[in-house]
């Protein structure tokens, strides 16, 4: 039987990280993976989206210049945006695994089960060791409803061969906007329906009705307050319906109504580890109910956002645990994009959290359509919230709306984390003319 110091479970971007790490500090290492190496964000997740976004981008930033300098949008070829995609997804797993191998850490493929809370089963073959780390990750969920079966996932959108004439979105969250945007610019009629009027709950109220109307001008049709309970096939394809009357026929359904972490398939109660359909219970040591087993990244139960970088943030927080250190976890600002036309990014406070504490907090409002950053490019759609401590003058949150948001968030993280104010912005040059430049203005 094998016998290592620490296990990993699942070589997501969380699980890979962390093997790195600890094989720095010399111990004995192995992982191991059930599907792909490398995990949900390079395979399925983060990476093959934003190369279906370019194509987003490429289309949507000509349009806008019509008439100015561009005489013709772009139609996107879907069939050979699919084979650039599989250019970037094809050689992660292999490449991955060559790694971690290269490294010396040992690779073991295969589903794991707990037989107790030293060893795990994999296949025929059983491995202990003095620590395991849980980083299976999520997978889709899929809602429990007549004709369930009839859904496709993200994993199916993203390897689609062709785009259908019409798609829809049970699930108004980041994977439906990101999606009803790219499928939208691709020729596609797209509906999202959802079982509430809050879609993309955890963004600010505002900007989500204003992206909400940024892609029902670009076609995409939202249908709020359904619950849909059944899912039939016919000949034409697929018809939506719920309880009090709402149909839908579409070519094409996918369930965007949330994932579900891998903790119910490795029989955690053989090893005493506490996990729920949020996930597995971690202290903020992120070590389970089980003193030698760890988790880490989006099969914990937290509530911080489940993203790529905050699994190697965890990551980097257990190697440097397992090395000795006792501190607790404390998470900095977590900035989070809706990617699309334009991006919606969000870090730290909300206007929300600060309504009532008007004497506190400075406000910003601004709609940025007609600085030069964005009218240069027409956009029909630019805005920034940006809130200050009134007692501090430091930046504390953040929400813009723009295709510069993604990037330009990262600037706001760093504000808040590092506690800045205006005044030590003005220590630094930013090049001008960029997004950056206009920092000065905003904060
Ligand atoms: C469509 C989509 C788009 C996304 N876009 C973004 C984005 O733009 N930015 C962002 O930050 N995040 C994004 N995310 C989220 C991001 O992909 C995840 O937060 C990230 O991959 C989590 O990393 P992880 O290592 O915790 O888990 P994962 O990447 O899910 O890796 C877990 C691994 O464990 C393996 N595993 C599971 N069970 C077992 C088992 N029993 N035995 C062995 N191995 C097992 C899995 O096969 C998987 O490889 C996106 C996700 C999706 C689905
Ligand atoms: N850009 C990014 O960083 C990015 C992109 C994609 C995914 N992700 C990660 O993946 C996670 C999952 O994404 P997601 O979009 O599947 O989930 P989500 O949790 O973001 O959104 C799911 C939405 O579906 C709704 N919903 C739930 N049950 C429903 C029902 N029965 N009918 C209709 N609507 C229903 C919820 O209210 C919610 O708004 C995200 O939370 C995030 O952690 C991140």
């Amino acid at each position: 039987m094998d016998k290592f110091d620490v296990v990993i479970i699942g070589a997501g971007p969380g699980g890979s990280a962390l093997a790195y790490d600890l094989k720095a500090q010399n111990l004995n290492m192995a992982i191991v993976e059930e599907n792909l190496w490398g995990g949900t964000c390079p395979n399925r997740g983060c990476d093959p989206k934003k190369v279906l976004i370019s194509a987003l981008d490429a289309k949507r930033q000509a349009e806008h210049l019509v008439g100015k300098g561009i005489q013709k949008a772009p139609k996107i070829e879907w069939a050979d945006l699919m084979k650039f995609e599989k250019t970037f997804t094809d050689p992660v797993s292999s490449g991955t695994k060559k790694g971690l191998e290269d490294a010396d850490i040992s690779v073991i493929d295969g589903s794991v089960k707990f037989k107790d809370a030293h060893t795990i089963q994999v296949g025929d073959k059983q491995v202990k060791a003095d620590k395991f780390v849980i980083a299976t990750g999520a997978r889709p969920g899929i809602l429990e409803i007549d004709g369930k079966e009839h859904f496709k996932t993200s994993t199916d959108f993203l390897k689609m061969p062709t785009m259908p004439k019409s798609v829809t979105f049970v699930g108004g969250g980041y994977i439906a906007f990101e999606f009803a945007a790219i499928a939208s610019a691709a020729g596609a009629e797209v509906h999202i329906v959802h079982h509430n009027d809050r879609p993309l709950k955890a963004f600010p109220a505002a900007d989500v009705k204003r992206l909400i109307s940024q892609l029902e001008a670009n076609g995409v049709q939202f249908h709020y307050g359904v619950d849909v309970s059944r899912i039939e096939k016919n000949e034409q394809g697929y018809e939506l319906v719920s309880a009090q009357g709402f149909s839908l026929q579409t070519d094409q359904v996918f369930c965007t109504a949330g994932r579900v972490p891998n903790d119910d398939t490795l029989a955690l109660d053989q090893a005493g580890v506490t996990f729920s359909k949020r996930g597995v219970q971690v202290n903020d040591h992120l070590q389970t109910t089980t003193e030698n087993i760890f988790a880490l990244g989006d099969v914990v139960d937290k509530k911080q956002p489940k993203l790529t970088p905050v699994s190697g943030f965890e990551a980097q927080y257990l190697a440097q645990e397992f090395a000795g250190d006792q501190t607790a976890i404390a998470y900095p600002a977590i900035p989070t994009v809706v990617y699309g036309e334009p991006r919606l990014a969000m870090v730290g406070l909300k206007a929300a959290d600060v309504k009532e504490k008007a004497d506190q907090f400075e406000i910003k409002d601004l709609d940025l359509t007609g600085w030069f950053t964005y009218r240069r490019l027409n956009e029909p759609l630019a805005h920034a919230t940006v809130i200050t401590s009134k007692k501090t003058g430091a930046v504390v949150g953040a929400s813009l709306m723009s295709s510069e948001a993604d990037d330009l968030i990262n600037y706001f993280a760093m504000a808040i984390n590092g506690q800045l104010t205006p005044e030590n912005l003005k220590q630094t040059i930013f090049a001008y003319p960029t997004a950056a430049s206009d920092l000065s203005y905003l904060i």
